[in-house]
């Protein structure tokens, strides 16, 4: 199996040991907890640990920025599930991206 696909089996199998959480016990699992939280507090998670991932990238080594942006894809999961979009409708806009230049989208947006 490619290292790509590999990377996509870990999410795809995150997302559904996340999804199952959903009504568990929060005292054990940190997962239920955040969704017991609510949709903001699972949103905020999302924006801290994207602004970790950064401060990662802009004073601390590689490594700092590999795990935080495992807390990141995580947290962004568990986003996922609650809001109802599953693995595969991101993975088929990505999909649907590739071999389009980001510069040739963003140029052919501005002439709308
Ligand atoms: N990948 C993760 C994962 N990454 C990070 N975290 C947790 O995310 C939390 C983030 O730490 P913070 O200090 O930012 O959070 P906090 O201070 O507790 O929260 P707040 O005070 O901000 O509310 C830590 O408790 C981490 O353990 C994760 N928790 C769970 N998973 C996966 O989810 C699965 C289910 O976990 P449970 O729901 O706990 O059973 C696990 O088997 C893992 O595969």
């Amino acid at each position: 199996m490619a290292n790509a696909d590999k990377s996509q089996h870990i999410l795809d199998a995150l997302y559904t040991t996340v999804s199952a959480r959903k009504g568990a016990d929060p005292e054990s699992s940190y997962t239920a907890k955040l969704f017991t939280k609510g949709t903001a507090k699972i949103a905020q998670k999302v924006g801290e640990e994207g602004v970790e991932t950064v401060i990662a990238a802009l004073a601390e080594t590689p490594e700092k920025v590999a795990s935080e942006s495992a807390d990141l894809l995580y947290h962004l999961t568990v986003l996922w599930a609650d809001q109802g979009v599953k693995p595969e409708d991101v993975w088929k806009i990505l999909a649907e991206r590739q071999g389009i230049s980001g510069i040739a989208e963003k140029a052919s947006r501005s002439k709308d």
